[in-house]
């Protein structure tokens, strides 16, 4: 579970230009969640996305992960977080161009020491599952769009972290990619009970989701 309380995110552009990008977030997210954060450009979605995994420093409040409160973790304990609980998808793919797909998918399993045959099992589930079993040996350069991102979906996912952190993902990817895309992180969020969290304002996205957390000006207006 995560559990957000008196949340508050400042950015400083020089004075006296501050912004308070995040405004009181209360939140709670359960376990197995396939949720969207909602809303206008500027809003607050990526920064309570990038505050929940840990790539940014909170202003004031707490951000639990059971019962880990993250701002409280030293760096290496937040680089631990992230590499073991969380998964990262972005808008663009980040994909790591001199690697085959095989690799890229099995890049964070060999950083964390899987074994070889664990790789080797994952990686084809997962290739089966997002349908990109015949593009293991190409590099990422030679994949259209939807299909990068779905190598970014299975190198998110490979190590079976417990949140998925997907910002924008649909957003370089036409309509029916991305729906392509939402059904299989559907798929993933029921066969490996993955909790999953966009920021988007996609409504391909928001009609897919199973809850909708509405932002507005820093603060959750609903959901
Ligand atoms: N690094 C930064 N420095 C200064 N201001 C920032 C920074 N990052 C975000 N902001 C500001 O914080 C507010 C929230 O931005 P954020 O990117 O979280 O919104 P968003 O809802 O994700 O928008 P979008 O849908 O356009 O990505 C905006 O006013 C933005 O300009």
């Amino acid at each position: 579970m995560i559990k957000i309380t008196n949340l508050h995110k400042y950015f400083y552009k020089g004075e006296p230009r501050e912004v308070h990008a995040l405004n009181d977030v209360e939140l709670v997210i359960e376990d197995g969640e396939f949720t969207l954060l909602n809303g206008p450009s500027g809003c607050g979605k990526s920064t309570l996305l990038n505050l929940i995994g840990a790539l940014d420093d909170l202003s004031e409040g707490e951000i639990y992960f059971d019962d880990d409160e993250v701002s409280s973790l030293g760096e290496e304990d937040k680089t631990t977080l992230r590499l073991e609980q969380i998964g990262f998808v972005f808008q663009a793919y980040n994909l790591i161009p001199v690697l085959n797909v095989k690799e890229n998918i099995a890049f964070i399993m060999r950083l964390r020491g899987f074994e070889e045959s664990f790789i080797e099992n994952r990686v084809t589930e997962l290739a089966k599952l997002l349908d990109i079993t015949d593009k293991l040996e190409y590099l990422p350069n030679n994949l259209s769009g939807g299909e990068q991102q779905r190598v970014a979906v299975a190198r998110a996912v490979a190590t079976k972290p417990k949140i998925i952190l997907a910002d924008e993902p649909t957003a370089n990817l036409d309509s029916i990619n991305s729906k392509i895309l939402i059904d299989m992180m559907k798929e993933l969020n029921e066969k490996e009970g993955l909790t999953i969290i966009f920021a988007s304002h996609d409504e391909m996205v928001k009609e897919n989701v199973r809850r909708v957390i509405n932002m507005y000006d820093g603060e959750i207006v609903d959901g």
